[in-house]
C-alpha cells in the first residue's frame, strides 16, 4: 500500500480555464497517510468523483501532480498505477461463477493457483458468499453482485491502494451496514490505504479515519469525526455533518464579546478578525442548552426522535435548533444559552481562532 501525495492538483474539463469557477478542482494540496482509510464527503457536483478519478488515472489533472509513495505517476494509466476500485455499479464477468470473479484479477498477475485458493476463500468469507462459490454469476442479486465487487476490490494485497466509488449504493440498507462495518475491520487488520467516496455522512463517519469533507471544488477540512463535529472549519462542514446541522448566526465581535440582536454573549476566547465582510458565531444543536436562564426564545417546533427530541427556537429573527435529550424539559416560558466549549466564530465563511 502507498502514500498519496496530491501535490498542487487542479483540474478543468473545458480546454481554456480562466478563473476560479472554470475548475472542477480547485487547487488540492494534502498527503494521504498509507493505510490511511479516507472518505471523500460532499454534495452532488463537489468535485468527489473528479478527484478519486485523478487518484486512479481515468483522467491526468490539468495542474499538478500525483505521487504514490514519492514516486510520480500523474501520467501512468489506470493499470500501471497498481490500484484496485469498486464503482457505484457491479463490474463482474456473468458467465464465470463466483470463485472465478474474485480469481481473475490474481490469474491475471500470475499468482500461484494455491495462493489465489487461498485469497479468494478468505475473500469469500469476508463477503459472504462462500456458499455460492461455484454459482454462476449471472444468477445473482443486484447486492450479492456488487458483493463480489467488493471481494475483487479486496483480494489483491499487492495494491497501492483500494479505490471505492459510492460502492454500496444498489446494497439494502442492513447489507449496507454490514459491508461497511467488514470494509472497517479489513482496514484494521491488514492496513490497506483505502480511498472512499460518499455523500452519505453516516457512511463516512463510520467507514473513514480521516474524513476529506469537500465543497464547491475545495477540500474544505480533513478530520475525525470528532474534529469535524467539534471543530468545523468552515461553516458548510458545520451545516453539513449533524443532524440537524450547526446553528450559524451573524454576530458583531466587540471586546470579548459577541452580539447576537439584542443579546451580548460571552465568547471563550476573544477573536477579532481583520477585514472580513460577515462573521458568524457557529454552535451545534447539542451545545444550546433550554432552560429559564439566558436569552428568551419562541419555540416553533418539537420533533420527537426517539431517544431525544429536536426544539426549533426563535431568537428574535434568528432559527436556532436545540437537541435535548430524553426526559428533558421544556420550561413555559423558555430561554436558551450557548455552552462555551460549543461555541465557533467564522470570517467570511472560514473559522478563527482558539484550538
Ligand atoms: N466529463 C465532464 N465534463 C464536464 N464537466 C464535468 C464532467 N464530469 C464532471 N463534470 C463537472 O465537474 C464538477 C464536479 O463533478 P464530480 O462528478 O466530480 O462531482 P461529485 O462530487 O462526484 O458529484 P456526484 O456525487 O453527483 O457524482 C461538476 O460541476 C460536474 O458537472
Amino acid at each position: 500500500m502507498a502514500r498519496i501525495d496530491l501535490d498542487h492538483i487542479r483540474h478543468a474539463y473545458s480546454p481554456n480555464p480562466k478563473s476560479d469557477k472554470d475548475y472542477a478542482l480547485k487547487e488540492v494540496h494534502h498527503s494521504w497517510e498509507d493505510g490511511g482509510a479516507y472518505a471523500l464527503l460532499g454534495p452532488s457536483g463537489c468535485g468527489k468523483t473528479t478527484l478519486l478519478n485523478i487518484i486512479s488515472g481515468l483522467i491526468h489533472p490539468s495542474h499538478g501532480q500525483l505521487l504514490f509513495d514519492g514516486v510520480d505517476v500523474t501520467t501512468l494509466s489506470t493499470q500501471e498505477r497498481n490500484i484496485a476500485q469498486v464503482f457505484q455499479f457491479p463490474v463482474i464477468y456473468d458467465t464465470m461463477t463466483v470463485y472465478d470473479n474474485l480469481a481473475f484479477p490474481l490469474r491475471n498477475r500470475g499468482v500461484p493457483e494455491a495462493e489465489i485458493d487461498r485469497k479468494v476463500r478468505e475473500t469469500l468469507e469476508m463477503i459472504d458468499l462462500a456458499s455460492w462459490a461455484k454459482k454462476k454469476a449471472r444468477g445473482l442479486t443486484a447486492d450479492q453482485k456488487q458483493k463480489i465487487s467488493l471481494g475483487r476490490g479486496l483480494v489483491r494485497s499487492d495494491v497501492n491502494a483500494i479505490l471505492f466509488d459510492e460502492p454500496l449504493t444498489v446494497i439494502d440498507p442492513h447489507m449496507k451496514w454490514v459491508l461497511r462495518s467488514q470494509l472497517k475491520q479489513l482496514h484494521q487488520r491488514f492496513g490497506y490505504t483505502m480511498v472512499y467516496v460518499t455523500h452519505d455522512q453516516t457512511e463516512a463517519l463510520t467507514f473513514a479515519q480521516k474524513v476529506v469533507v469537500m465543497y464547491d471544488g475545495e477540500i474544505v477540512q480533513i478530520g475525525t469525526p470528532e474534529e469535524l463535529f467539534e471543530r468545523p472549519k468552515h461553516t458548510f462542514v458545520g451545516y453539513f455533518i449533524g443532524s440537524p446541522g450547526m446553528n450559524v448566526m451573524p454576530v458583531k465581535l466587540s471586546g470579548g464579546m459577541a452580539q447576537i440582536g439584542s443579546h451580548q454573549i460571552e465568547l471563550p476566547s476573544p477573536v477579532m478578525p481583520a477585514n472580513a465582510k460577515i462573521i458568524e458565531l457557529g454552535i451545534r444543536p447539542e451545545y444550546v442548552r433550554l432552560g429559564r436562564a439566558g436569552m428568551p426564545v419562541k419555540i416553533a417546533k418539537v420533533e420527537d426522535i426517539g431517544r431525544h427530541k429536536i426544539v426549533r427556537t426563535r431568537l428574535e429573527n434568528q432559527d436556532i435548533a436545540i437537541i435535548v435529550e430524553e426526559g428533558g424539559d421544556i420550561p413555559a416560558e423558555p430561554h436558551i444559552a450557548f455552552d462555551p466549549k460549543g461555541i465557533n466564530i467564522y470570517a467570511d465563511s472560514w473559522r478563527v481562532g482558539g484550538q
